[in-house]
């Protein structure tokens, strides 16, 4: 009896587990990324000996270069030299195609029921297939590769119920970051978020992603969405193991909150904050140097299909640059087969190699000082994209197309067949 989260480590337990008991479990998975490994192997090192320590599983063990991909410096490129020598002394497999929390997913390993731990903090994104997953720091995540476990203090769960239609022109980001809005960006501190209603039932797995992603927006420890037709649909082909469709028992939340998203506008967080979030309307002034297209929290196929279809046929503003990357390389390559890709460069974008791109304003389209972005990104922080004196606005990839086009915050309602 309880809610998603109780019900998996009860399960990983073998007994009836509630909120706010401290638990040692065995993980099903273990991901850090370029920027995330090296601490995660000093750790892993200290704790196994400088030599002959070996981590739990190198199958369950994952890697992924993704921040800074190719290397855009020396420095990076010897910490990517180094990582791949652990990998080759261990036999794990490095994983350079695109962002981790949509590789970890596509590549299968993340299955409704699991416990994945990842030295990244969105990924309580795989929650979306009904996994209990969390970011944790690079020591946290050292000691699960060398013991294949971790420990937790099994979360209190708000139940976020979604009822209602999206009105044209309004998307899962939306309902996101208004989310963000009315919890605020510490409301759901280590909390899980357990989303359902019919507007969840109704969603497609990588909306799911794009809700789940931003659940560490609110603080929360993971969100979860409860497995379903859609989530065995998703996995076909991608996890062969079998998996356990836990759902909530008789679940006590710890609170609910409703959302009709039919009343919902296209909305914008603006900076510095995510919960500093107006409808579109409230900004269309506010002229715009860059929009990037991308991000574990939209760079998905569904993402870029909506931002092509507004584009198709136009241009981006003369004095507005476009940065697109997909996710990952197989949303890159359906997105080729099916034109968008096209359509970009057309409309005079930059693609990019999957991968986070300027999303931590390393590489590829960082902002100088004073300039303005607006991004598909989950977080707006000062600094982030580049100077501290530039700005992040956050919204849907239709928003970001259409603003694209006009070189100011934009509507994309104007744009819509
Ligand atoms: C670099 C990494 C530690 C960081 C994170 O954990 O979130 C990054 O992915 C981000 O989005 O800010
Ligand atoms: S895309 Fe951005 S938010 Fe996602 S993992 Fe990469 S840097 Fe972090």
């Amino acid at each position: 009896m309880g809610t998603l989260a109780e019900e998996i480590f009860s399960y990983k337990l073998g007994r009836p587990v509630n909120a706010g008991e401290i638990v040692i479990v065995d993980v099903d998975h273990v991901m850090s990324h370029d920027t995330t490994s090296p601490l995660a192997i000093q750790a892993f090192r200290k704790l196994t000996g400088e030599r002959g320590g070996r981590v739990f599983d190198p199958a369950r063990a994952h890697i992924v270069f993704d921040h800074i991909v190719p290397a855009a410096t020396v420095a990076a490129a010897t910490l990517q030299r180094d990582i791949r020598g652990f990998a080759r002394e261990q036999g794990i497999q490095i994983l350079q195609e695109g962002i981790c929390h949509q590789v970890m997913p596509e590549r299968g390993f993340v299955a409704p029921g699991e416990i994945i731990v990842g030295a990244d903090s969105h990924t309580c994104t795989y929650g979306a297939l009904g996994a209990f997953a969390t970011g944790m720091g690079s020591t946290d995540i050292g000691v699960a590769y060398a013991t294949g476990r971790s420990w937790f203090r099994v979360p209190e769960t708000i139940n976020v119920r979604l009822t209602g239609q999206l009105q044209p022109g309004v998307y899962v980001k939306d309902v996101t970051l208004e989310l963000v809005r009315r919890i605020g960006v510490d409301g759901a501190n280590y909390r899980a978020l357990e989303y359902s209603g019919p507007l969840v039932e109704a969603l497609s797995v990588s909306e799911r992603f794009t809700l789940c992603n931003m659940a560490i927006e609110m603080g929360a420890k993971t969100g979860l969405v409860a497995p379903d037709a859609t989530t065995e649909a998703w996995l076909r082909g991608r996890v062969n193991r079998s998996y356990p469709m836990l759902q909530p028992q008789n679940p006590r939340y710890e609170r609910v909150v409703e959302v009709d998203v039919s009343e919902l506008s296209p909305l914008v967080a603006c900076p510095p904050d995510v919960n500093n979030v107006v409808p579109v309307e409230q900004v269309e002034h506010i002229q715009i140097d860059q929009v990037f297209l991308g991000t574990c929290t939209n760079g998905r196929l569904d993402d870029l299909a909506i931002a092509a279809s507004i584009l198709r046929g136009r241009t981006i503003h003369p004095t507005t640059r476009m940065v697109v990357i997909p996710a990952s390389r197989e949303v890159y390559l359906e997105a080729l087969r099916l034109g968008y890709i096209e359509t970009f460069i057309q409309a005079g974008a930059s693609v990019g190699t999957p991968g986070c791109g300027p999303c931590i304003g390393r590489h590829f389209g960082v902002l100088g000082p004073g300039e303005r972005a607006l991004t598909t990104m989950n977080r707006n922080f000062t600094g982030r994209m580049g100077d501290p004196t530039a700005e992040i606005y956050l919204g849907s990839p239709a928003t970001v197309a259409a603003t694209a086009i006009t070189g100011h915050i934009t509507d994309p309602r104007q744009f819509l067949a």
